[in-house]
C-alpha cells in the first residue's frame, strides 16, 4: 500500500508575487528526503500534509486514511491526522520542563498529569533520547543537540502513522548533524516510523532517504531512487 498519495494545488498570490504550489505524489516511504533551493516549495508541501494550510483543491491519503479531499469536502484538522512535525526552530513549549514537552501530546488541558502507559512512554522516550537528567529543565537551559531531541522524541511521543521533519539539523554544527543523523536513523529503524524529511544538505538526502523528490519552482521535478547505486539528485 501507498505511504502517501498526494494530488494537492495551493496557489499563493502576494501583490505581484504568485506561487503556485502542485504536490503530486504516489511513494511506498518509508523514509523520503524533500530536496530543492530555497523558495521551492518543501515547507509548504510539509504544511498541507500535516493539515497547516489548506490547499486550494485535490486529494490527500496517508497510509490508506484520507485526510483531504476537496471534492468530498474532508478536511482532517492536524490534531486527527495522527502525524508528528518537528519545526525547523524546534517551537518548544518555553515555560514546560523537558518532561511536559515531551509529554504534552498525551496529555488533555483538564487532566495534565501523565499516567499509565502514558507515563510510561515518556519515560522511555527520555531514557533513549538520553533526556533523563535534563527531565525538568526548560528549553532556555538546553544545549542545541538536546532541543533537537526533545523536538523529535515530543513528536513521536503519540505514536504517528507519519513524521514530518523540516531541516531537522538545520541549526546545528557539523559534527552535532552528523552525530544526530546517525541517532535519527537508529530511531527510526526502532520505531519504524515512516518519515519525510526536508534538507538542503545532499549527506542527509543519501544517508537517511530511500527517495529523494526534488523539489523546483512548485512542484518535485524528479523523484530518485536511493537505492540505485549510480543515483544523483
Ligand atoms: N503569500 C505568499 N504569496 C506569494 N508567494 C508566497 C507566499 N508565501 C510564500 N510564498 C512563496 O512560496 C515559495 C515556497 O516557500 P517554501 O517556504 O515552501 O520554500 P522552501 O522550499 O521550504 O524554502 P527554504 O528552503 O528556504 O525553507 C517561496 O518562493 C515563497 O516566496
Amino acid at each position: 500500500m501507498s505511504l502517501i498519495e498526494a494530488n494537492l494545488k495551493l496557489t499563493l498570490q502576494d501583490g505581484a508575487r504568485r506561487f503556485e504550489l502542485h504536490l503530486q505524489l504516489d511513494t511506498e516511504g518509508p523514509v523520503l528526503a524533500l530536496f530543492g533551493a530555497s523558495g521551492s516549495g518543501k515547507t509548504l508541501s510539509l504544511q498541507l500534509l500535516a493539515g497547516l494550510r489548506r490547499p486550494d483543491s485535490g486529494q490527500l491519503r496517508i497510509g490508506g486514511r484520507t485526510l483531504f479531499d476537496s471534492a468530498r469536502g474532508i478536511n482532517l484538522p492536524p490534531q486527527e491526522r495522527e502525524l508528528g512535525y518537528v519545526f525547523q526552530d524546534y517551537a518548544l513549549f518555553p515555560h514546560m520542563t523537558v518532561q511536559q514537552n515531551i509529554g504534552f501530546a498525551l496529555t488533555r488541558w483538564f487532566r495534565p498529569q501523565l499516567k499509565g502507559g502514558n507515563a510510561r512512554r515518556v519515560g522511555e522516550l527520555l531514557d533513549r533520547f538520553d533526556l533523563a537528567d535534563v527531565a525538568q529543565a526548560r528549553p532556555a537551559d538546553l544545549s542545541g543537540g538536546q532541543r533537537q531531541r526533545v523536538a523529535v522524541a515530543r513528536a513521536i511521543a503519540s505514536k504517528p502513522k507519519l513524521l514530518l521533519l523540516d531541516e531537522p539539523f538545520a541549526a546545528l554544527d557539523t559534527l552535532l548533524r552528523r552525530e544526530l543523523r546517525e541517532q535519527l536513523k537508529v530511531w527510526q529503524r526502532l520505531w519504524r516510523i515512516p518519515m519525510v524529511i526536508i534538507s538542503h544538505d545532499p549527506e542527509d538526502v543519501f544517508s537517511l532517504a530511500d527517495q529523494a523528490l526534488v523539489m523546483h519552482g512548485g512542484h518535485i521535478a524528479k523523484t530518485v531512487d536511493l537505492h540505485q547505486k549510480d543515483a544523483t539528485l
